[in-house]
């Protein structure tokens, strides 16, 4: 399997454009909260270590994976000097088909808030079948989704920037 193969964080720090002059808001679920915990943290710091200023990082919290597309939304519509949103969430599979509406919900929700905005908006979303696939991917073996959302949202931000 593809993630067998690699740390999916691992980055090119050369090719990571300086974070400097962008605002961006990281907006966490609540859900699996040691997992987005770690996934928070991961993006906290590394947007920190590609020259995002503490001051341009706003920061929110929701109940669930659910409400990530409301919080890009509340925060685009608030924020219109927003450069991009990193939205975090763990969303493990149960015994029921509300996985799978929940991660098809919020793909499809922040994307559509990306495209009414014409803002980045990041799926930090992990979606898996357990807890350790969770663990192995906000700072485990498999690196940290929330370095990788980081890393994204000030690409993205970049290309807006100087497209
Ligand atoms: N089971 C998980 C949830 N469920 C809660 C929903 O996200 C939502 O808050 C609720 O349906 C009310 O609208 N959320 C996660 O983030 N992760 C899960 O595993
Ligand atoms: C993704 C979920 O909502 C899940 O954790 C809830 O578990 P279940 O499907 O057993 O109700």
């Amino acid at each position: 399997m593809a993630t067998q193969l690699k740390n999916l964080s691992d980055f090119s720090h050369t090719t990571v454009p300086d974070g400097a002059a962008y605002k961006i808001a990281i907006a966490v679920a609540e859900w699996n909260a040691d997992v987005t915990g770690s996934l928070y943290k991961g993006a906290l710091e590394t947007l920190l270590k590609h020259g995002v200023k503490e001051e341009n990082i706003t920061s929110i919290a929701v109940p669930g994976s659910f409400e990530l597309t409301g919080a890009a939304e509340i925060l685009l519509k608030k924020h219109a000097d927003l450069d991009a949103v990193i939205c975090l969430g763990c969303v493990i599979q149960g015994d029921t088909k509300h996985f799978d509406f929940i991660c098809d919900a919020v793909a499809n929700g922040v994307t559509q808030v990306g495209i009414k905005y014409s803002k980045p908006v990041i799926f930090g979303v992990l979606t898996t079948n357990d807890l350790q696939q969770a663990l192995d991917r906000s700072g485990g073996k498999h690196g940290n989704k929330g370095d990788e959302a980081a890393i994204t949202a000030i690409k993205m931000a970049h290309l807006l920037a100087t497209a």
